[in-house]
């Protein structure tokens, strides 16, 4: 199995996240012909929520069965949890309120009105994923979505903070975020990376360093989407913006 990193070029937001989400589709139900259970990162931003809502609006939705999907976050802003700046609130307002997910498959990092304090916040989460994670510290993850900062900053993992560099930890507390809100939970490097598949969307001319300077070797520590590579997979869904210092030889050919 090849581990390349693979760059697929679409021509805007709207036609990307449509073909991620047709992707997402026909890749989870052919997961689940082999398996009894999927799970799946989910990610903030407004496109991986875009991804959410063409997923909502397929025709298709519904040929996955939900009942063994089970949702995850990559990372959450620490707020009470009917903020609108939650990444939760965003997703089942796009996605997760529409389908018959059952609700104990659904694993929102805690609110801050639930836990107030945020390494207690950071220990749940940990601890839920032990709990399903059938003798490891969590689950086998099969699809990761990841949005990219302009930064190159991806879940609350930010270039330079200690954050990127934990490697001890399944989950961490961040408490200042250069990106408001500046209180966010996140899963680890070491947690992102086992996914199987890690599938990045970007889109905007104001990614298009950040993926370039990924692309080309940079170090995790100044450009932490660098980092992300899936055990088996690692797609970038970009549009042409974002996509404009990405080298030729690291383009896949796509027809649109
Ligand atoms: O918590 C956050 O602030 C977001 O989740 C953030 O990490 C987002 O994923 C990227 O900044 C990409 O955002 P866009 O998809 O909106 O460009």
């Amino acid at each position: 199995m090849t581990n390349e990193r693979r760059v697929l070029i679409h021509p805007d937001k709207a036609s990307l996240s449509g073909s991620v989400a047709a992707r997402f589709i026909t890749k989870t139900i052919d997961l689940l012909e082999d398996r009894d259970a999927v799970n799946v990162v989910l990610t903030g931003g407004s496109v991986g929520t875009a991804v959410l809502a063409a997923i909502n609006a397929s025709p298709a939705r519904d040929s996955v069965d939900w009942n063994r999907v089970s949702f995850w976050w990559g990372d959450e802003r620490f707020v009470p949890r009917n903020d609108p700046d939650r990444n939760e609130l965003q997703a089942r307002e796009a996605l997760l309120d529409h389908i018959d997910v059952p609700a104990a498959q659904v694993h929102p990092f805690p609110s801050s009105d639930e836990i107030a304090d945020i390494d207690e916040a950071a220990a749940t989460y940990a601890l839920e994923l032990l709990e399903a994670g059938d003798g490891n510290d969590y689950p086998k993850f099969d699809i990761t979505f990841l949005g990219v900062g302009p930064d190159g900053h991806i879940a609350s993992l930010f270039p330079g903070q200690e954050a990127v560099r934990v490697t001890d930890a399944t989950v961490v507390a961040v408490r200042e975020s250069p990106k408001p809100p500046p209180q966010r939970l996140s899963l680890t490097l070491p947690v992102i990376r086992s996914s199987d598949r890690i599938w990045l969307v970007l889109a905007g001319s104001d990614k298009a360093s950040a993926l370039g300077l990924a692309l080309a070797g940079a170090s995790t520590d100044e450009v932490p989407v660098a980092g992300a590579e899936g055990r088996r997979r690692t797609v970038f869904f970009v549009d042409k913006d974002a996509a404009s210092e990405v080298p030729e030889y690291l383009i896949t050919p796509t027809y649109y």
